[in-house]
C-alpha cells in the first residue's frame, strides 16, 4: 500500500505495548533539518504518548543520513537502549549520489539489525522532491517519525 493510501500517523494504542520501561536512542541527520526535525518531533510525541519517559530518550545528531549507520552503532554500544530510531531525509538532486546514499544507508542499517541485538528502525525518507518529504514529516500523509516510534516500541517489546 503506498503512503498516499494510508496516514503514517494513525495508530491503535490498544495494540501497542506500554513503553514506560524501554530506553530509546534517536539518531538524527542534520541534512534537510527542516524535515528531520519534524520526523524527530513526531517520533518523540508518539513514544511519550505510549508511555515512554523523557529521561529514557537519548538524541544524537549526525551530519547526514549515511552517518546514521555509525551513529546508531555507537548508540547501541554505549547507551544501553532497547531500540534505535535512525532519522534522515534524502532528496533527489542532479546526480546519482541520491541512489548511493539511499542504498548505502538502508544496507548499513539492515546490517546493524543483523549483526547486533538491538533493533534499528529505518526512519529515512527518500523523496524525489521537498514537497514529498514535507508531506511525510507532519504533512498531508502524516509523520513517518510517528510510524517509526510505534515500530520501535513493538520491536523493543520482543526483548
Ligand atoms: N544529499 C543528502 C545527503 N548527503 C550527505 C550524505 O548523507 C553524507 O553525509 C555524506 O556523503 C558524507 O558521508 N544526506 C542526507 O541525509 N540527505 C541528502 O539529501
Ligand atoms: C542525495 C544527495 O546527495 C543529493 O541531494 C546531492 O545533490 P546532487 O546530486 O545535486 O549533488
Amino acid at each position: 500500500m503506498a503512503t498516499a493510501n494510508k496516514n503514517l500517523s494513525v495508530y491503535d494504542k490498544t495494540t501497542i505495548p506500554n513503553a514506560k520501561d524501554f530506553r530509546f536512542g534517536i539518531v538524527v541527520s542534520e541534512w534537510n533539518t527542516e524535515i528531520t526535525s519534524g520526523l524527530y518531533l513526531g517520533a518523540v510525541e508518539a513514544l511519550k504518548d505510549c508511555g515512554a519517559i523523557e529521561e529514557n530518550i537519548v538524541k544524537w545528531d549526525v551530519p547526514g543520513s549515511f552517518e546514521l549507520i555509525y551513529g546508531s552503532k555507537k548508540m547501541i554500544a554505549t547507551q544501553e537502549v532497547d531500540a534505535v530510531i535512525a532519522i534522515g531525509s534524502v532528496i533527489q538532486g542532479e546526480t546519482k549520489h541520491f541512489d548511493f546514499v539511499c542504498s548505502g544507508t538502508a544496507q548499513g542499517i539492515k546490517d546493524l539489525n543483523v549483526l547486533t541485538d538491538t533493533p534499528v528502525i529505518f526512519c529515512v525518507l527518500t523523496d524525489n522532491t521537498l514537497q514529498q518529504a514535507m508531506d511525510r514529516s507532519g504533512g498531508k500523509h502524516g509523520n513517518k517519525g510517528t510510524e517509526a516510534a510505534i515500530a520501535a516500541i513493538k520491536m523493543a517489546a520482543l526483548g
